[in-house]
């Protein structure tokens, strides 16, 4: 994982800083509308009926607020909620444990659901579907399966990889939800509230320059914010303005678009080094010295959110925003390196 500032990914430190800040009920939950009004209607209708509602999924990268949100649901529904990962369900005996453990409508979350190994998916179909387990005892000829009763309950799934589930399994969800990034005015929006329950004192214009280089992502934003008043509280009179706000993430080297030190060596490289692309992602890693996963799951999805860069059949190649945030100008039209338009154009 990157300990870099810029990383999506929660660190140690973040666990504690975030709780204070975690949206408890829907109605403080930030942005993402249509998610939000799917889930009161769906939430809604089953308390009307009195029974739990379907099971939900949510999907999407990580620290959009997928943990969040299943919390809520738990908290509007007035249910109990059981917590567990994919990674940590290693024999389908640990999750009939969970399953038979939990109280009538109770939500059950799990994390990191296209993780989950395959005997317990399997069992956790008949679960979802018919809240009925059938728990193997014994080995060889001698096993049975004795039908264990679930009490109905709510499965909340999240993942960050919605297209590594099986298809059996995503089709027991029949509420699916996918989160995406969030806009520069939603982030602005979360940090004046995340600053009032921190009792930081922020400017709008302090505010929005951190939501800017916030990548979309509510657990950056929260992370700068926490950075920022840092800067505030020991260089500063406390208050966080557009010049504390500059000032702080210069020093720890967040640029003005949220490109940290290792993307813009990425950019660079690509630029400078391969006049611009396209090259291939292994020869890119080398030149910055990192692995090339890292560079493939940590820098690329934002530099190309970012439109700085572009995966083309043939390589990564650097756009003309790419060029212009390192202060260059790119070769002429139609030399090496100048991605314009479409991304399959160069191909044809
Ligand atoms: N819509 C929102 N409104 C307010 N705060 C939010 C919102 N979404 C996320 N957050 C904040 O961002 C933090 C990260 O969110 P969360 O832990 O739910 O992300 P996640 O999607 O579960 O990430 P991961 O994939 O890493 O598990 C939360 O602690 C919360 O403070
Ligand atoms: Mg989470």
């Amino acid at each position: 994982m990157s300990e870099e500032l810029v990383s999506p990914d929660a660190f140690d430190e973040d666990l504690d800083a975030e709780a204070s800040v975690r949206p408890r009920r829907l109605a403080d939950f930030i942005a993402q509308h249509r998610v939000r009004d799917q889930l009161e209607l769906l939430l809604k209708a089953s308390m009307g009926r009195g029974t739990p509602p379907d099971h939900i999924l949510l999907s999407g990268p990580p620290g959009l607020g997928k943990t969040t949100l299943a919390n809520i649901v738990a908290a509007e529904l007035g249910t109990g909620i059981r917590t567990t990962s994919g990674p940590v369900i290693e024999r389908s005996g640990d999750l009939a444990a969970i399953l038979t453990g939990l109280a009538p409508g109770d939500v059950l979350f799990i994390d990191e659901i296209h993780r989950i190994a395959k005997p317990a998916e399997e069992l956790l179909y008949s679960a979802m579907e018919d809240f009925r387990v059938d728990v193997v005892v014994g080995k060889g000829p001698g096993a049975t399966a004795i039908p264990l009763d679930v009490e109905p309950f709510t499965l909340v799934g999240a993942t960050t990889r919605a297209g590594l589930l099986s298809a059996p399994m995503r089709d027991r969800f029949g509420f699916v939800a996918h989160l995406d990034f969030y806009s520069h005015a939603d982030l602005d929006a979360l940090l004046h509230r995340s600053a009032r329950i921190l009792g930081v004192r922020v400017t709008p214009e302090g505010s929005a320059e951190i939501a800017r280089r916030s990548r979309g992502t509510p657990r950056i934003a929260n992370r700068l914010l926490r950075r920022v008043r840092d800067f505030a509280e020991v260089r500063a009179d406390g208050v966080v303005t557009e010049e504390v706000s500059k000032a702080a993430l210069q020093v720890y080297d967040v640029d003005a678009l949220g490109l940290d030190r290792l993307d813009r060596a990425v950019l660079r490289a690509l630029i400078e080094s391969f006049k611009g692309g396209p090259v291939g992602l292994s020869t890119l890693a080398v030149a910055v010295g990192e692995q090339s996963d890292t560079v493939e799951e940590v820098c690329e999805p934002f530099l190309v959110r970012a439109g700085l860069l572009a995966r083309t059949p043939r390589g990564r190649v650097a756009t003309e925003a790419g060029w212009a945030h390192l202060g260059k100008t790119p070769p002429p039209d139609g030399r090496a390196g100048v991605f314009q338009g479409d991304l399959f154009a160069r191909d044809t």
